[in-house]
């Protein structure tokens, strides 16, 4: 099995506070994860790790058969897709441009067209934008677009530069329960774009069957991290989100109650 990502023994430390303690977990080829944790719990820390922007302290991380301390960092960067929940600093980004052009740029991790784009570029946007059945709106100004359309204009311009691995932070905060199931299911799409999701989310009735695995995250530590049936239960849950919980399974995806 093909190792996507490798952890060992790895910590964060910044301005003398422990972030990550002992973090070890691996992805292999073929699996897709979500990340789940209370605010602070470092599920942000630990994706900086994984694309380039933060240097673990101690341990060994290798991300795509690229060791950390061995490897341009940036050159990595470019096979990691990421995705925000913070839409204000792209709607500023891109004001006028129209969904096309906001796809396409995405092949230079850039915003704005400042090189060459060739018609072959735009027809894989353009299949882009139908892959995540954002064909009305065509020709229409990224601006004035709803935040769940963003999100999926964000999420195929993600993919324009082919990732391997795509993380994708709280996709679905503040969108209705509409846009959030139209989001969701655009996953199984994603999924066969060859690339390895990373899902972060607060809410567990988000992980749809496209996702296969679960880390648990509480105060830097793991909790669990595993297949999603084997991990995603009540003691486990409970002790990730300080609160007794009990979960609940309909049509493959988790539900909780208190
Ligand atoms: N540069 C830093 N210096 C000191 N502490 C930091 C620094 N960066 C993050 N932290 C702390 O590390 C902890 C983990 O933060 P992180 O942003 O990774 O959590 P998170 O799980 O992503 O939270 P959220 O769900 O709220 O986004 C928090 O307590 C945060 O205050």
């Amino acid at each position: 099995m093909k190792s996507v990502i490798s952890f060992t023994d790895v910590s964060l430390r910044r301005n003398g506070q422990a972030i990550l303690k002992g973090i070890n977990w691996d992805i292999n080829s073929n699996e897709h994860w979500a990340i789940l944790g209370l605010n602070g719990s470092g599920k942000t820390s630990l994706l900086n790790i994984v694309s380039g922007y933060h240097f673990p302290t101690t341990g060994d991380v290798s991300v795509l058969g690229n060791k950390f301390g061995k490897t341009s960092l940036p050159e990595l960067r470019k096979k990691i897709g990421f995705v925000s929940s913070s839409l204000d600093r792209f709607s500023q980004l891109v004001n006028n441009e129209t969904i096309e052009e906001v796809v396409v740029s995405g092949k230079f991790a850039s915003f704005g067209l400042y090189e060459h784009v060739s018609e072959e570029d735009y027809k894989k946007a353009s299949s882009l934008i139908e892959l995540m059945r954002l064909s009305y709106l065509k020709g229409k100004s990224f601006q004035f677009l709803s935040q769940g359309e963003k999100r999926r204009v964000l999420i195929a311009r993600a993919l324009m530069s082919n990732p391997e691995i795509l993380i994708l932070d709280e996709p679905c905060s503040g969108l209705d329960i509409l846009s959030r199931e139209q989001l969701l299911a655009i996953m199984k799409d994603v999924k066969q774009n060859n690339c390895h999701i990373i899902y972060v989310t607060h809410h567990i009735e988000e992980l749809v069957k496209e996702l296969t695995h679960v880390l648990l995250l509480h105060n830097g530590e793991i909790v669990a991290a595993g297949p999603k049936k084997e991990v995603l239960i009540d003691t486990k849950l409970s002790k990730t989100f300080e609160v007794p919980v009990k979960i609940n399974w309909k049509n493959d995806r988790p539900w909780l109650t208190l």
